[in-house]
């Protein structure tokens, strides 16, 4: 016969079955209650429904007192409603976890509880059932408004605590409202102030504060902060404070998170009452759960991409969660990985994506047995997707807590996971050391680097082939540099340590793309904790593109939901275009981000310092604010104006578009010549021409900004030319100006300033057709960009104080009008050269008449 098991916990002595006396009273007890509880459901047959259910609550309320949190092994032994009690049977709940057993009795006496709790052990139900209860002893009506709210950081884990709420109360009568960012607004609106228990995002539900005149929350019985350590750090601190401002004081507040802050400054936003603490692993020997195994290996930054393919490939038949610090990662990266087909199904999920379509994968994720999700922090807090084996950490996590939430996405309720985490050289040690102090077993493991499977090549030939492809490459790059320099913890993120070269080739980038910020990378380390906050506040500000780990996430994405909470908060600024843009349309964000993060570092880690006081008006009144070029070309996108395109075309008349600059690819005209040699693609002539097409649009790119440099020194010269020349008598205006020109044309290294061979020929009369010709020419001219109008209108200008003069000139070389100069110039000293031109009456030579006639007859019989 098999030994029975005896649970843990209890004595060894011998078992119920075995023990007569001690299974009598067990039966006796259990009789006792079967028989009250049929007299009672006796006499409550007698009795009105409303008045039964009265003294329901009643005798629950009475057994409140008595709940003994060690005594409790089943749910059913905590004073429930029925109701309650149905919804976690049909579920399959039957036993409670510690942090539910350690919790629900002291939240059901109406205690505020800060509980704190190992990922996965079960905190959601802790919180979900005294909601219930609470509402339930209440008789909670539609017509009592919000009874209950429950906030969330992201709306992935808002979905999910709906659910489980709509499984768990769906013998409750009360109404449950999803109030998060993506959904249509007016329809919230019509029913949140009917709504009973609202679960929602921080900055939605502000929204609706503001704006939605019905909705009140002055009945409010309940406050529910779900991962509320994320919650109440600066990134949500605002929309926070705005939130609690709304809400009566005499509320219960529930905290719940895996990493729980202890922060009294924290807790008095709150405005707390005698709360409870319970920490239930808090003598824990590590932080995270006993099945998860945990290990990192360090890898260089160009194997990473590498590594994580590698990874892919060798466990097709497992469901791997994992992280990015970025959306722009997430968005190259799985467009990457379909198109090499590693023979798995490769899911994305981060901040920038449709609200429908974070929900579809959400969904996916769950169903799938196998598959790899690629993921920014939106998915690191809360998220129950089932059986998950690996959690592979590409990105090093901003903290340890960071970390913790990024690995529980595995390893829950009992069940067992993995997780890896890949770390930089430079990152190992500061890293390893925050992990340690966190109470985390981690275990250094390496790589074979047999196999280790290079895709860098094949990435290459992908960009080569497709642009678009191209720039979602650099933009990853940017990104993922951008987050590592907006890191707080510079001992162990050092953007200046990274070896971007080398990481441009890994992502498939011949030339890494400039990141500006980079050359000013500062040393500085934020050291003062002012400027700590300062910068986490200004994170924030950007709207969600930089969550507050630097990520862009949710940030994009972003990371965590305050990307879209900001976004949500502020409606007029990005919310709607972001919800309603298709994943290719943050396209531009990246620019906008880059834009935002130079005046970032203008104001917060105060590198050009003399600069803010240069903005600052002498008055030390209000700012004016510089309008520059870039400036006015994104005013001028952002209201969707079409820019002028100048296009010409060639003798076959095939287009080209002349302006604005487009990097023409060699790549489509190179595969067609190969198509005849052989099929697929020669990844060494791609990584080649890929490298010439961008030397080549540099090159191109320099020689414009040289031109338009040289452009305008000679613009400035001939400025002064003209100045000094005004300063002239006006008999002297001809001479100056020839000399002028012919000495800025003789500086000039630019072939194309001027053609005399485009010059009329003063000897010539121009027909008038000719005239209209040019004249056309002109218009045709005038369409193009401001640039050129500016250029031409110079050259024009010059052109025309040019053909005087070499009419002059020519006309010198005329023997008989340079006699008649210079008698004209010896008797009068007035050199009105047209008027003497158009005068007809005898010129006065100065000779005697028969000197004269002899002088003509001379000139007359030299002609012939
Ligand atoms: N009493 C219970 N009996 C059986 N399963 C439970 C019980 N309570 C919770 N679970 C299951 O445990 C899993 C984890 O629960 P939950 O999501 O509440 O964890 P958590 O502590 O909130 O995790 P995290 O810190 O990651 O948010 C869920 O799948 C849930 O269904």
């Amino acid at each position: 016969m098999k030994p029975k098991h005896v649970p843990p916990g209890k004595d060894s002595g011998p078992s119920l079955a075995q023990d007569p006396v001690r299974s009598f009273e067990k039966w006796k007890k259990k009789y006792s209650r079967t028989k009250e509880r049929v007299k009672r459901d006796c006499a409550d047959r007698k009795r009105p429904a409303w008045q039964v259910e009265r003294d329901d609550i009643r005798r629950l309320v009475s057994g409140y007192e008595r709940i003994d949190a060690e005594k409790v092994v089943q749910f059913s032994d905590f004073p429930l409603s029925k109701k309650t009690l149905l919804g976690l049977q049909d579920s399959q709940l039957r036993q409670p976890t510690e942090v539910q057993r350690r919790t629900i009795g002291l939240a059901l006496r109406g205690c505020d509880v800060l509980g704190a709790a190992k990922t996965g052990s079960g905190k959601t139900l802790a919180f979900l059932i005294p909601v219930l209860e609470c509402l339930y002893r209440q008789q909670w009506s539609s017509m009592d408004g919000l009874g209950a709210l429950i906030i969330s950081p992201t709306r992935e884990l808002a979905y999910q605590t709906y659910e489980v709420l709509r499984k768990v109360g769906r013998n409750h009568d009360f109404s449950a409202g999803l109030v998060i960012g993506g959904k249509d607004l007016d329809t919230e609106s019509e029913r949140i102030n009917r709504t009973n228990i609202i679960i929602c995002t921080p900055g939605r539900l502000l929204q609706h504060m503001d704006q939605t005149a019905a909705f009140t929350a002055s009945n409010l019985q309940l406050l529910v902060l779900d991962e509320a350590d994320r919650i109440l750090d600066l990134g949500f601190a605002d929309t926070l404070n705005a939130i609690v401002e709304n809400l009566p004081r005499s509320r219960q507040t529930l905290l719940f998170s895996a990493t729980q802050t202890k922060s009294v400054k924290d807790l008095a936003r709150l405005s707390l009452r005698e709360p409870q603490y319970v920490w239930v692993h808090e003598k824990a020997r590590f932080s995270t759960p006993a099945t998860l195994e945990q290990s990192f290996v360090v890898c260089e930054l160009h194997q990473k991409v590498n590594m994580l393919f590698s990874f892919i490939r060798s466990h097709l038949k497992k469901k791997i969660i994992v992280f990015f610090a970025c959306c722009k990662e997430v968005q190259y990266l799985f467009r990457a990985f379909c198109r090499l087909r590693p023979g798995t199904s490769v899911l994305a999920l981060h901040g920038k994506q449709h609200q429908m379509k974070r929900v579809e994968i959400y969904n996916d994720f769950i169903r799938k047995s196998s598959a790899v999700l690629l993921a920014t922090d939106i998915a690191a807090r809360g998220l129950d997707f089932p059986s998950v084996h690996w959690v592979l950490q590409f990105d090093c996590p901003e903290d340890a807590d960071t970390y913790i939430h990024r690995v529980g996405r595995t390893a829950r309720y009992r069940q067992g996971g993995e997780g890896l985490l890949l770390l930089l050289p430079s990152e190992e040690k500061g890293m390893i050391k925050m992990l340690k102090d966190k109470k985390v077993p981690i275990n250094k493991i390496t790589v074979n680097p047999d196999k280790l499977q290079d895709i860098g090549q094949k990435l290459q030939a992908f960009l080569a082939q497709e642009k678009e492809q191209k720039e979602r490459a650099q933009r990853c790059f940017v990104s993922y540099l951008r987050s590592v320099f907006l890191m707080k913890n510079k001992d162990v993120f050092d953007v200046t340590r990274l070896p971007i070269q080398e990481y441009a080739h890994s992502l498939g980038l011949a030339v890494p793309p400039r990141v500006r910020f980079l050359n000013k990378a500062p040393t500085h380390k934020i050291t003062e904790k002012g400027e700590e906050e300062e910068l986490r506040k200004f994170k924030a500000k950007l709207g969600g593109k930089v969550s507050s780990s630097g990520s862009d996430d949710s940030s994009d994405d972003d990371n965590v939901e305050r990307e879209s909470e900001a976004e949500e908060r502020q409606p007029e600024v990005i919310v709607m275009g972001a919800e309603d843009s298709s994943d290719d349309d943050d396209d531009d964000d990246d620019l906008r981000d880059l834009d935002l993060l130079t005046v970032k570092r203008k104001d917060v880690l105060n590198v050009t310092g003399d600069q803010q006081e240069e903005e600052e008006p002498a008055g030390g009144g209000q700012k004016t604010e510089r309008v520059t070029k870039y400036k006015e070309a994104k005013k001028v996108l952002k209201r969707n104006f079409l820019v002028n395109t100048k296009v010409t075309f060639t003798d076959e008349g095939t287009a080209v578009q002349l302006w604005p600059p487009v990097q023409r690819t060699a790549a489509l005209e190179e595969e067609e010549e190969d198509e005849g040699e052989a099929s697929g693609i020669n990844v060494e002539k791609a990584r080649e021409r890929l490298r010439r097409e961008d030397q080549a649009f540099d090159k191109q790119e320099y020689s414009r900004k040289v031109k338009a440099k040289h452009r305008e020194k000679r613009l400035k010269e001939r400025d002064a030319r003209r100045e000094a020349a005004k300063r002239h008598s006006p008999a002297s205006d001809q001479e100056d100006e020839v000399l002028a020109y012919l000495a800025n044309h003789s500086d000039s290294d630019d072939e194309e300033e001027f053609d005399p061979s485009t010059l009329p020929d003063p000897d010539k009369l121009h027909s008038e057709e000719e005239e209209e010709e040019e004249g056309d020419d002109e218009e045709e001219e005038e369409e193009g960009d401001d640039e050129e109008e500016e250029e031409e209108g110079d050259d024009e200008e010059e052109e025309q104080g040019m053909r005087p003069s070499k009419r002059q000139h020519r006309s010198e070389s005329s023997d008989e009008e340079e006699l008649v100069m210079e008698k004209k110039k010896k008797r009068n000293h007035e050199g009105e050269e047209e008027e003497e031109d158009e005068d007809h009456s005898a010129l006065d030579t100065g000779l005697t008449l028969a000197e004269d006639e002899e002088l003509v007859l001379h000139l007359l019989a030299g002609k012939t």
